[in-house]
């Protein structure tokens, strides 16, 4: 071998043993950080291989964390943090870190960008105009004060009750509540955004209610199928937001959302966008939270009769006459609270990474200097399993949440991540609790619930979880 020869492969293979292998491990300013994996801080493929086919990598990371300790490396560029205190650097401290632009534009619809596709951070002024322009729409005053949201709940828990007095009366009172949840839920959030002309009666209508969750869930699903379940999601809202328009002046003040984004001048597309996905959000995340506490309400049957008493203490109506609660009595219920936010914190509707990136100055998180542009994240499932501060997190135990002990009680509501925290936080929390509260008032103030087949209640390792089996069937019976 000639001289230049080996003298040029000498030095191809030590620069490719610097670039591929020391600096990484000895040099790179995230070397310090436990690597999720040996091979984390060489390449991305350990956590590529974690999320194919769309999955969150949610064990992989917890573990991780339970090995390593609360900031770990996914990849050379990737890091992982399981603290309060890291997360509300990330999330919350001076507006929180934007969304990297490939996790922002994920939520797109319509080609244009709504709230939530929206990168955010202190340099996106757009994102801050858009949350101004809610308003008040979804602030828990005008909720529970300006009788807009009771009016929407007396038609739509009348329908709920003459469902299940049917279902009870004449079809032997089992039923698979999974798309149910999700009927009644959409019903109410429809309501909200299109007023009467443009909600929809997922309740009555079976066969609509289907076909709206068959292509949401082919628009989840991804890759092939996205434009097909896309393209109908669009068609659908389209169709909603004709129907605002053609009401007359007057009739169309029910369109709360709509009416007030339109008055902001949101419109077209950008109104389309935003509203379905308001309506999405509101119906899929309450659907798999109102399976999975209606499932443990069975499983703990003690806990579902003292929930009864205590939503007896409202006086429901018991003949079909529906009775919508005083929302602010209703709001306060303790148990009803505590069973409520137990289900939220251990099946977290998006309990898996919420991407962000490091701004250009960088930061210092636990200890670490992390340099600006690099990826991160803090999944929401890992921090509500925090054992230090949710004793026997892997258990369903509402009681956690009735304490006097009022530190704890801090602590834990720190911990506690479902709605995410900062600018960003879920901009329909208020709505979706009160909405979830009066469905589970309305159903077990009289009726209760039993287990008929519960096979595959995993939840899956999703954007957006789900019961693995997409499946609960219960039985119904009149309590009173
Ligand atoms: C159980 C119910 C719900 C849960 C657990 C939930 C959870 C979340 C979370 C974790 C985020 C933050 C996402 C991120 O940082 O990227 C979020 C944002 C958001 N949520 Fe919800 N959500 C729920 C219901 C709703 C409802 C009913 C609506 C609308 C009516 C809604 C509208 C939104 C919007 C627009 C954002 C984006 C906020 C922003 O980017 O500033 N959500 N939600």
């Amino acid at each position: 071998m000639s001289i230049i020869l080996y003298t040029a492969l000498t030095a191809l293979i030590t620069y490719l043993l610097y670039t591929h292998i020391i600096h990484p491990l000895f040099l790179h300013p995230l070397h310090s950080i436990p690597p999720a994996h040996p091979t984390a801080a060489l390449s991305s493929h350990w956590i590529y291989f974690h999320r194919r086919g769309g999955s969150q990598a949610l064990s992989a990371i917890t573990a991780a964390h339970a090995r390593h300790g609360p900031i770990v490396r996914l990849s050379p560029t990737e890091i992982s943090v399981a603290t309060y205190a890291a997360a509300k650097i990330v999330y919350v401290d001076r507006g929180g870190f934007a969304k990297p632009k490939w996790w922002a534009e994920e939520f797109i619809t319509f080609g244009v960008k709504n709230m939530v596709s929206m990168e955010g951070g202190v340099a996106d002024k757009r994102h801050a105009r858009r949350k101004r322009d809610h308003g008040s729409v979804y602030a828990k005053t005008a909720l529970l004060g300006e009788g807009k949201l009771e009016r929407i709940a007396k038609q739509v828990l009348g329908t709920l009750v003459e469902r299940l007095d049917d279902l009870v009366e004449r079809e032997e009172g089992t039923m698979d509540v999974f798309n149910f949840n999700g009927a009644v839920n959409a019903d109410f959030v429809s309501a909200y955004l299109f007023g009467r002309a443009g909600s929809t009666s997922f309740v009555e209508k079976v066969v609509e209610r289907d076909e709206y969750f068959r292509h949401h869930g082919l628009f989840l699903r991804g890759e092939d199928t996205e434009t097909e379940g896309l393209t109908w999601l669009e068609k659908m809202a389209k169709r909603y937001c004709e129907a605002v328009e053609k009401e007359e002046k007057g009739e169309n003040e029910n369109a709360v959302v709509y009416m007030q984004l339109k008055s902001r001048g949101v419109e077209g597309d950008e109104l389309a966008s935003e509203l379905l996905d308001h309506f999405i959000a509101g119906a899929e995340a309450p659907r798999t939270t109102l399976t999975y506490l209606q499932w443990e309400l069975c499983r703990n049957p003690r806990i579902q009769g003292r929930l009864r008493q205590e939503l007896q203490t409202l006086s429901p109506s018991n003949s079909s006459h529906v009775k919508v609660p005083n929302l602010k009595k209703l709001d306060t219920l303790p148990l009803l609270d505590a069973v409520l936010t137990e289900t939220l914190r251990l099946y977290t509707p998006t309990p898996g990474p919420q991407h962000r990136i490091t701004p250009p100055e960088g930061a210092n998180i636990e200890r670490h200097f992390i340099p600006g542009g690099t990826k991160i994240s803090a999944s929401l499932g890992v921090l509500h399993q925090r054992e230090k501060v949710f004793s026997e997190a892997g258990s369903w135990k509402p009681e956690r949440w009735i304490t006097d002990d009022g530190k704890k009680l801090e602590e834990m509501r720190r911990w506690f991540w479902a709605f995410s925290k900062g600018s960003r936080t879920c901009v329909g929390k208020d709505f979706t609790l009160i909405v979830m509260k009066l469905i589970i008032f309305t159903i077990y103030a009289r009726y209760s619930t039993e287990i008929v087949e519960d096979e595959k209640m995993a939840p899956t390792d999703r954007f957006l979880v789900q019961p693995e089996g997409e499946k609960l069937v219960l039985m119904f019976s009149k309590a009173f």
